[in-house]
């Protein structure tokens, strides 16, 4: 309102995430401003239930304080004893669901020495999203920093913030983000999953039940889906590929997948004890942490070496062609714009972060496809037709194939890889009437996002054809977050969904999928959202 416009400039004293006091200069907006999101007659998405009730409490028009939003006890240490006993790390997904449902779109939340202010309506995030400013800053994994810096080794984007992240990834945003750069890699990932199909085909044939050249298996694929991101990864990371499809794959990849898994279990209890008190207790959840850590890094030098050897000794002999595409590692290499030091750094997250990322949303979306017959009809028939006018390209194929692209989103809904965005905005901000200060950490809570029936009609529905088609309203562009926003979203992205949408289009056309029980999947957190048991799926030949 007009009234409203002249927003004023308020001095106030703020409290961090971190809990150190800063004085930020913050534009505060006057008494008419409405919570982020509130529309003007009234009406809150999805219009009914338990939020519409939140905001109807605001009678004096008021922005309420930071102190005043509902939270879930006071005392980290408290909540963090909580969190050991009931085993809640490994249900972060579902408790955050229980404390939506208990307290509203809002509440703050302190575990450990962490401390965080969540939100899930579409509308609140596009707020948050909005005072990001140029530099976006995510939660630091603080246990990961913590083995660089005693390592010594340097850190890569992922880790990195301010002007040294933006420079790093604007050079990677050109190998693996740019369309050019994705019309170089999207034949290897090709390449990669018709490979993998072959040996589905060969197992299926050899140890599966049938006649008439028709044979039908039941088994766990989730090994040889690790094996598959790991080989497809090295290929257009390192232009390298592995031979992880043969009958004896390798121990030492073998060894890089159960590393990462390490890895990835022992981050979240370490994220709310500082590590380096752990270090010098000499804790054996930080030794294996490191170790797996160790191990990553070693997997990655080796293969760097290997493929700088190559490349030096290919460019020394001439013997380089022009336009050969050497994986990013060679594009990175040519170009010389990040030192050895930072390219290596860079390319050891890329591999740490492309395999389990993957590997798990393919065994939601086998599952899923498997116990929806319907959907799994509709998605094939479009990618037949598709792949037949193709003529074999790869790029043709799935933009011919929109439902495709909409499986993977909708498996990402429901199960998302990573189940919060975090950002800290850079000048105070209004939440669901709340004033939140710049500093705060801010968590977009996806997976309850995903099941809130505020924000998705019938949200358990496995329903890929709810994304086509445009809409409107509130927040609407908020909605698919899992692979965060704007210009620090995951820079695996192109890679990530071309790499499982290939995979799934190549089995579709060999395969119907079927699945032997058809209860919800019980899901856990490690680092990431993963099933408690990887379901068994029936590949039937087609
Ligand atoms: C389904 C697969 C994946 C999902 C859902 C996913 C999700 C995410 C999310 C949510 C973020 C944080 C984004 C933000 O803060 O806005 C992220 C960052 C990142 N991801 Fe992914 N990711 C996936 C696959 C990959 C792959 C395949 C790679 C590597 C090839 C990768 C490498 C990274 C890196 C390096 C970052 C940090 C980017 C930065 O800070 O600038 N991710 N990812």
């Amino acid at each position: 309102c007009v009234m409203c416009a002249s927003a004023c400039l308020r001095m106030s004293v703020v409290q961090g995430m971190s809990g150190s006091r800063f004085v930020a200069f913050a534009q505060q907006k006057g008494l008419c401003m409405t919570a982020a999101g509130a529309v003007v007659d009234g009406n809150v998405e999805g219009g009914k239930g338990a939020l519409k009730d939140v905001r109807k409490r605001d009678v004096d028009g008021r922005v309420r304080s930071f102190e005043e939003i509902p939270h879930t006890g006071r005392n980290g240490w408290i909540n963090l004893v909580k969190f050991w006993r009931e085993n809640r790390f490994q249900q972060l997904h579902k408790h955050m669901e229980q404390t939506f449902n208990a307290l509203g779109p809002i509440y703050r939340e302190t575990v450990g020495t962490l401390s965080s202010v969540n939100i899930l309506l579409p509308s609140d995030i596009s707020e948050l999203f909005k005072s990001e400013g140029l530099h976006p800053r995510r939660m630091t994994l603080q246990p990961w920093a913590t083995h660089r810096e005693i390592r010594n080794h340097r850190k890569g984007l992922f880790l990195k913030n301010g002007e040294e992240w933006r420079s790093d990834r604007l050079q990677l945003n050109k190998e693996v983000m740019l369309s050019e750069a994705m019309k170089r890699f999207l034949p290897l990932l090709d390449d990669v999953a018709k490979d993998f199909c072959r040996m589905l085909q060969g197992k299926v044939e050899r140890d599966g039940r049938g006649k008439e050249s028709k044979s039908t298996l039941t088994f766990d694929p989730s090994p040889d889906l690790f094996r598959f991101a790991l080989e497809a990864s090295c290929h257009v990371i390192y232009g390298e590929r592995i031979g992880l499809f043969s009958s004896s794959p390798s121990l030492e990849s073998q060894k890089f997948i159960w590393a990462v898994e390490r890895m990835l279990t022992t981050t979240p209890p370490l994220l709310y004890i500082p590590p380096r008190l752990l270090v010098q207790v000499g804790a054996s959840l930080w030794t294996q942490h490191a170790t797996a850590w160790d191990h990553i890094f070693s997997h990655a030098e080796a293969r760097i070496q290997k493929a700088y050897q190559r490349l030096t000794s290919s460019q020394g002999r001439g013997s380089v062609t022009k336009g050969q595409y050497n994986g990013v590692l060679g594009q990175l290499m040519e170009k010389g714009q990040l030192s050895l030091d930072l390219i290596k750094a860079n390319i050891t997250e890329l591999m740490a972060g492309g395999v389990d990322t993957t590997a798990v949303p393919l065994q939601f979306a086998l599952f899923e496809l498997g116990r929806n017959p319907e959907v799994q009809d509709m998605v094939r028939q479009q990618v037949r037709t598709s792949w037949a006018q193709a003529g074999g390209d790869p790029r043709k194929a799935l933009q011919g194939a929109p439902l495709l692209k909409a499986t993977v989103k909708e498996v990402l809904r429901l199960y998302p890889v990573g189940i919060t965005v975090q950002r800290y905005p850079v000048t105070d901000i209004v939440l669901q009437n709340y004033h939140i200060p710049a500093g705060t950490m801010v968590q977009a809570c996806l997976y309850p996002m995903g099941r809130s029936t505020q924000v998705f009609e019938d949200p358990l529905r496995f329903d890929p054809g709810r994304w086509l088609g445009s809409r409107r309203g509130d927040g609407a562009g908020f909605r698919s977050l899992s692979f965060g926003f704007g210009a620090r979203q995951c820079v695996g992205r192109r890679i990530a969904e071309n790499e499982m949408q290939l995979l799934l289009m190549h089995i579709l056309l060999n395969f119907r999928l079927s699945v032997p029980s058809s209860d919800d999947l019980k899901t856990n957190l490690t680092l990431i959202l993963q099933p408690e048991t990887p379901p068994k799926i029936t590949f039937s030949q087609l």
